[in-house]
């Protein structure tokens, strides 16, 4: 992993610990090796509120360095606590380089106890967590944050908002060449937020249609929660990673991001406007007339596993969506699919798997094996294609309740259906079997148990490109 890539979590802490005694000092002037006029134009970050190590990092990632070498200069420091802060960010085997921290001891003196005890509970209740949810009052196919970032992170009043300095370079520096847009325009474009142009609500706020420079547009309004420091730093690190992701990835079948917002009271990300919605709002219609036809649901399978192959192929490490769902896939007019929503998208690695210390997602749309041992990788991805091609060919949400107290998974519903699988069609459309079929076998194959039984998506792209030559 890049510095660059850090996640805004470790990241945030990281800042905070370096500050303090001016530490990054001697890791960027000793180790490193800034000239003195360079680290003296940091200095002067301090004085304009920001944070001089979120600085450093700025300089030091550009040179491609990475996480691991990062790691490696903090052990020459031996600043401990800086080091346990980023060790699930570089391979297990260097964690011993880290004085008196072993898998199952507690490191001495330099993280307090409190925050290490709580951060082992909540990653071995992760699991756990994931089953919670599936309360009464939920919808089962919304993604949820497993609470776990809020003991890496101790906001302080000063760096919680957007709009502090050290968030205002991680959110410039992610968006590259999109464009900032001032709140005005979007509240002009929204006609003062009117309820009329509201397209949808997802977890973080509203999503509205507008006309901004002539141009139709979905303005997703990021509400924070007042008072909620953790769920404002989730949102913040999600903002960023979609800023950081659509401006790296540009895609036919990924949603262009047109600009975004944070000058005003709401952060706001600005969207081409996807006149067929999503496809999970497409997939509950029930009128034969207005339904996504066989051949729309094939090509829609096509064009979304053709953009996950170019996601987890693309650039040096490729990139893991983690968040795939119907409701992530927007259509525009002619029903063409682009892949939305990348807050919970990480880097690479393309063959194998990363270790993660925070699972998040949608609990009916992720493979069992991610849930107990955290391992990252396109098979992910994968998995929750093959969820949305059993919502393709049977109209069926990813999770439903059957009975009062039972929530039944789309996944293991059709993979272990034992009557006769032409039963499980969409019952409104008639015709196109071997459409139909084609969505439930290669579906099968990439919701199976194992990952490594899984198919790449480049061979599911091929798979069913080749349904619609036939
Ligand atoms: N670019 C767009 N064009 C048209 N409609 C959109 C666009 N983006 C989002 N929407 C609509 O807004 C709704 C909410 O989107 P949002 O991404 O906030 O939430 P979600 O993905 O449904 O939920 P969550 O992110 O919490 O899991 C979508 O379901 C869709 O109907």
């Amino acid at each position: 992993m890049y510095v660059y890539n850090m996640p805004y979590a470790e990241r945030k802490q990281l800042c905070d610990v370096l500050d303090q005694n001016n530490k990054w000092e001697e890791l960027g002037g000793i180790h490193m090796k800034f000239d003195l006029i360079t680290i003296k134009k940091l200095r002067n970050e301090v004085v304009k509120g920001n944070s001089p190590t979120d600085e450093l990092l700025n300089l030091w990632g550009h040179l491609n360095h990475t996480m691991l070498e990062l790691f490696m200069l903090l052990s020459r420091m031996k600043h401990y606590q800086a080091m346990l802060i980023i060790k699930d960010l570089v391979d297990t085997k260097y964690h011993t380089l880290i004085k008196g921290y072993t898998n199952n001891t507690e490191p001495v003196n330099h993280i307090p106890r409190e925050n290490f005890d709580k951060s082992e509970k909540k990653i071995l209740n992760l699991p756990k967590i994931a089953v919670q949810q599936h309360s009464e009052t939920r919808d089962y196919n919304e993604s949820v944050q497993m609470p776990d970032i809020g003991n890496l992170l101790r906001p302080t009043t000063r760096n919680s908002k957007m709009s502090t300095g050290s968030n205002i370079s991680c959110v410039t520096e992610s968006a590259g060449a999109i464009p900032q847009i001032p709140y005005d325009d979007l509240k002009a474009a929204t006609n003062n937020w009117d309820d009329a142009n509201i397209l949808g609500a997802g977890g973080f706020g509203k999503v509205f249609k507008g006309t901004w420079k002539c141009t139709e547009v979905a303005i997703k309004r990021i509400e924070q929660k007042e008072n909620n420091p953790e769920w404002e730093s989730v949102q913040i690190k999600q903002t960023i990673t979609e800023l950081h992701c659509l401006n790296a990835y540009r895609h036919d079948n990924i949603l262009p991001l047109y600009g975004y917002s944070i000058s005003g009271h709401h952060p706001c990300l600005v969207y081409q406007y996807m006149a067929g919605g999503s496809l999970e709002e497409r997939l509950k219609i029930k009128d034969p007339t207005k339904m996504l036809t066989w051949p729309k649901r094939l090509k829609i399978a096509i064009g979304t596993a053709r953009g996950l192959q170019f996601l987890h192929t693309a650039g040096e490490k490729g990139l893991v969506h983690g968040d795939i769902k119907s409701a992530n896939i927007l259509l525009d007019p002619c029903d063409i699919p682009r892949i939305g929503d990348f807050g919970l998208a990480r880097e690479g690695p393309r063959q194998d798997y990363t270790r993660i210390s925070k699972i998040q997602g949608t609990p009916p749309y992720l493979p069992r094996d991610f849930l107990v041992s955290k391992k990252f990788s396109t098979k992910v991805d994968t998995y929750s294609f093959g969820v949305v091609l059993f919502e393709l060919a049977t109209s069926m949400r990813a999770a439903s309740r059957k009975e009062p107290k039972k929530v039944i998974y789309l996944r293991d519903y059709v993979f272990n259906y034992e009557g006769d699988v032409m039963e499980l069609k969409e019952k409104l459309l008639e015709g196109f079997d071997e459409y139909y079929l084609a969505l439930i076998d290669i579906g099968k194959q990439c919701v199976s148990d194992k990952p490594r039984l899984r198919p790449e998506m480049s061979l599911v792209y091929e798979k069913l490109s080749q349904i619609l030559k036939n």
